[in-house]
């Protein structure tokens, strides 16, 4: 298992870039007959690369991929802070994505609570691993929905929680956790902008020697062939 960093000269160039990874990865997993497992997320960079995505879908047939969500705000079906109505707009409805093979989390009109929704949401993910999960990370280290300090969620040895009191609102949400995000061969982190660079110093240069993953969510999700950070310049600024 690999840790890398790649660098891209700006936001542009970093979502072109991971996209050409994405397709390539995706168009390899197909010719061997494999249907690829893809998780999605939300996040400000993560959107872009979608429509980076959609706009350059490379030689893969979108319609035999499947994708589930690293995390989903807990809301309405139809709210905008929905994370997967964003990827089917910008992603899935432009490539022809097969709707049996996209596994929407629960929402609020599912009448079930928030606990209930994050077992429901853990009965659908696959018995196998995943191939590639993309991930955002926002400016106090956290992705997927685990926030810093949040042990319980962040260490958790289920396959997903239910957090409750979120500091980014909105304040439901449903999280794979790192256990199940990790069953993955490929894991990336995309970060863009100087107001990450300081997050990226504490995942990836830590002053103080290791780097805890209650303190720095980003960490905790490692992919079992590689884990890569793909950043633009100002993102990696301090490292
Ligand atoms: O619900 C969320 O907030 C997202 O799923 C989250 O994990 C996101 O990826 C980061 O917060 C980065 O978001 P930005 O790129 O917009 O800062």
């Amino acid at each position: 298992m690999t840790i890398s960093v790649e660098v891209s000269p700006d936001a542009a160039r970093l979502t072109e870039t991971v996209a050409a990874a994405l397709t390539e990865r995706l168009a390899a997993i197909q010719a061997e007959g494999r249907t690829p497992r893809v998780v999605l997320a939300g996040g400000s960079i993560i959107e872009e690369l979608h429509r980076v995505v959609a706009a350059a879908p490379g030689d893969v047939d979108w319609s035999r991929v499947e994708f589930w969500w690293g995390d989903e705000r807990y809301v309405d079906s139809w709210s905008p802070d929905r994370n997967c109505l964003a990827a089917q707009r910008d992603l899935l409805t432009p490539l022809g994505a097969s709707p049996d093979l996209v596994h929407v989390p629960p929402a609020t009109d599912s009448g079930q609570p928030v606990q209930d929704a994050a077992a429901t949401y853990a009965q659908d993910f696959p018995a196998g691993d995943f191939d590639v999960v993309m991930l955002g990370m926002g400016p106090d280290g956290h992705t997927c929905s685990l926030f810093p300090g949040r042990e319980d969620d962040v260490l958790s040895t289920l396959d997903a929680v239910a957090v409750v009191d979120s500091p980014k609102p909105p304040a439901l949400r449903l999280s794979m956790t790192p256990a199940r995000l990790s069953r993955s061969s490929l894991v990336w982190l995309v970060a863009s902008g100087t107001g990450k660079a300081e997050a990226v110093r504490a995942a990836l240069a830590p002053t103080g020697g290791s780097v805890d993953p209650v303190e720095v969510p980003a960490v905790a999700p490692r992919g079992a062939e590689a884990t890569i950070w793909w950043l633009d310049e100002d993102a990696a600024a301090l490292l």
